[in-house]
C-alpha cells in the first residue's frame, strides 16, 4: 500500500518520514497522472499560494478535484487545510486556486505573522478514542490559517480557546472586538468531513504519530478494524523533537 504525498513543495518529506515510521510508503506526486497509482493524498503545508501556481503549471488542479470527488482520502495539513477549503480569506490580492471540497472558511496566516508561530498542547479527544495515547497533542502553528465556519457535514476534531495564544496578530478582528465573552472565543484547527481530514497544524513536525494513524485509518485498504501495520506509539527514537526555530520558513 502507498499513500501519495503532493510534493510540490512544503513539508512532503517530513510526512513522507512520518508514514514511513509507521510502516507505510509515501510517494511523491507531481503530476496528475501520478495521482492514478494512489488511492488517498496528503498535502503538506508550505506555502498555498506558491503551491496553487505550481498546480496550476503542473496542470493539477482537475485531477485533484477529481480525486476529492471520487471520494479518496485526502488530508490536508496547514497549506494543504487551505487548498482543500471551498472558501479562503485572507488571500494575497487576485486570490488564488483551490481544490475545494471542504465545506468551511478558512482563513489564511490567521495567528499572525511568521514570528507569531507557535506550539501547544491541543486537546483531541475524538483521535485518542481511536488512538490512544495522551489526552493533547504537541500541535506546531507556522503561520497557521483558521477555520472560520463550517457546513452541517463537517466534524470539529479540534479547536482552540484564542486566550491559549498568546502570539495572536494584534491586528485581527476577533482580537480587537472588546467583550467580556473574549477569553472564551475558540477557532477550529482541525475537521474531518467523510473523507476529507484537515489541520491548522503541522503533525508531520512532531514524533506523534497518532494523526497519520488517524488517517491512514480511513483508507479502505486498511480501515478502522485493523491495527497491525498501524503503531499507536507516541514516542519514536528515531525522530528528536526539535523546537520550531529548526522548521523551515513557511510563508
Ligand atoms: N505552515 C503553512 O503551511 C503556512 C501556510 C501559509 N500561511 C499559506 O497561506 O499558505
Amino acid at each position: 500500500m502507498v499513500v501519495g504525498v503532493l510534493a510540490l513543495q512544503g513539508s512532503f518529506n517530513e510526512h513522507i518520514a512520518a508514514l514511513k515510521r509507521l510502516g507505510v510508503k509515501g510517494v511523491e506526486v507531481r503530476k496528475p497522472e501520478q495521482l492514478q497509482n494512489v488511492s488517498s493524498l496528503i498535502i503538506p503545508g508550505g506555502e498555498s499560494t506558491t503551491m496553487a501556481k505550481l498546480a496550476e503549471l503542473h496542470n493539477l488542479f482537475p485531477a485533484l478535484r477529481e480525486f476529492v470527488q471520487l471520494g479518496k482520502p485526502v488530508w490536508g495539513t496547514c497549506a494543504g487545510l487551505i487548498f482543500l477549503a471551498n472558501k479562503a480569506t485572507g488571500q494575497k490580492t487576485g486570490g488564488q486556486e483551490l481544490i475545494g471540497g471542504l465545506d468551511c472558511t478558512v482563513h489564511r496566516n490567521f495567528f499572525g505573522s511568521q514570528i507569531q508561530s507557535f506550539e501547544t498542547e491541543l486537546p483531541i479527544p475524538q483521535i485518542v478514542a481511536k488512538e490512544g495515547g495522551p489526552p493533547s497533542f504537541r500541535a506546531v502553528f507556522i503561520r497557521a490559517p483558521a477555520i472560520l465556519d463550517v457546513g452541517p457535514d463537517v466534524e470539529v476534531l479540534a479547536d482552540i480557546p484564542l486566550s491559549a495564544v498568546e502570539t495572536i496578530n494584534s491586528n485581527h478582528a476577533i482580537q480587537k472586538e472588546e467583550d467580556s465573552t473574549e477569553s472564551q472565543k475558540k477557532v477550529i484547527v482541525a475537521v474531518k468531513q467523510g473523507n476529507l481530514l484537515a489541520t491548522a497544524f503541522h503533525p508531520e513536525l512532531t514524533a506523534d504519530t497518532r494523526w497519520h494513524s488517524y488517517f491512514l485509518k480511513m483508507l479502505p485498504e486498511i480501515g478502522e478494524g485493523t491495527s497491525a501495520i498501524i503503531s499507536t506509539s507516541t514516542t519514536d527514537q528515531s525522530f528528536t523533537e526539535r523546537s520550531i526555530i529548526d522548521f523551515p520558513i513557511y510563508q
